[in-house]
């Protein structure tokens, strides 16, 4: 029997991530059903094989990953078909044993961040996950209502810090010492503050390809005591090698998250979960 994670509303984000990495390991694995991954499936480029693809990959990874990542985009690309699939893969997702990550990178004004915060984070919402990404670029304190509900749900939100794209640093790294970076970082440690001595549920993403950054920057992420969420490992290039050596210290903070690396292994369960299992070895070391 895999280990159960308990649902959302008991317990803090931070506490049963914690808990899922403690007991399965740092891996999350990312469901992100591109056209050319639906094809090499023999999948259809429609709903029906968008159900197909996430539910296979459910279904191959929810007793050993702490978390899947369902990238939102490439459900929206199919207007409501898609968002309806997304639904029921949440839905599935909350019956089993494995925490979810809503990829959907929201931020806007407080008062519609309000809304996205409903959408992601309020308990019964059709899209309810456990944790949802957000963008602060609209000022960290325009997150305020998805901050406070995660909080008042047992949910919680990953903040992009440092992401894992090249062209991020031209805004993440602007104010060198005092770099866009740190004021994120520092507001989320500010934020964690309400968890008291455990793993928070303000997490951020950085991105398993920053190589230097953490140390050019002088970034302490062990200091923000939440969770990292660390994109980029398989196809984007970086190794669990290469997490461990960027991060240091916070690499128990650490969640990496892979999808196209292992999504290519499909489109039977028993690839997928060699695949994610051989991923896990390498970050578990
Ligand atoms: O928030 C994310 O997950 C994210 C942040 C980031 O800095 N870089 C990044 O690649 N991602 C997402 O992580 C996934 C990476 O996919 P693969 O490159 O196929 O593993 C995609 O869904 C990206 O949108």
């Amino acid at each position: 029997m895999p280990e159960q994670v308990p649902a959302a509303g008991r317990e803090s984000f931070g506490s049963r991530l914690g808990a899922a990495m403690a007991a399965r390991g740092p891996l999350c694995v990312g469901i992100d059903p591109h056209p050319a991954l639906l094809q090499a499936w023999g999948l259809d480029d429609d709903a029906a094989g968008l159900r197909r693809f996430s539910l296979t990959v459910l279904e191959a990874v929810a007793s050993l990953a702490a978390a899947v990542k369902p990238q939102v985009a490439l459900y929206e690309r199919h207007g409501s078909a898609g968002m309806a699939v997304l639904e029921e893969l949440l839905a599935t997702a909350r019956d089993s044993s494995v925490l979810t990550i809503a990829d959907a990178k929201r931020g806007d004004i407080g008062s519609t961040m309000a809304a996205y915060a409903d959408a992601w984070l309020r308990d019964g919402s059709p899209l309810a996950a456990d944790a949802v990404t957000l963008s602060p670029y609209l000022g960290f304190e325009s997150l305020r209502p998805a901050l406070d509900l995660a909080a008042d749900t047992g949910r919680g939100v990953f903040v992009l810090a440092l992401t894992s794209n090249p062209e991020g640093a031209s805004v993440q790294h602007v104010g060198g010492r005092d770099s866009v970076a740190r004021r994120i970082t520092e507001s989320a440690a500010a934020e964690n503050a309400r968890y008291g001595g455990s793993l928070g549920s303000v997490g951020l993403v950085v991105g398993a390809t920053v190589g230097s950054a953490l140390t050019d920057l002088e970034l302490d992420l062990a200091s923000v005591r939440g969770p990292i969420l660390a994109p980029g490992l398989g196809a984007q290039g970086a190794t669990p090698a290469d997490l461990r050596a960027t991060f240091g210290t916070a690499y128990p903070l650490v969640l990496g998250t892979s999808s196209r690396g292992i999504l290519t292994a499909g489109p039977q369960v028993s690839g997928l979960r060699e695949a994610a299992l051989h991923t896990l070895d390498g970050l578990r070391g």
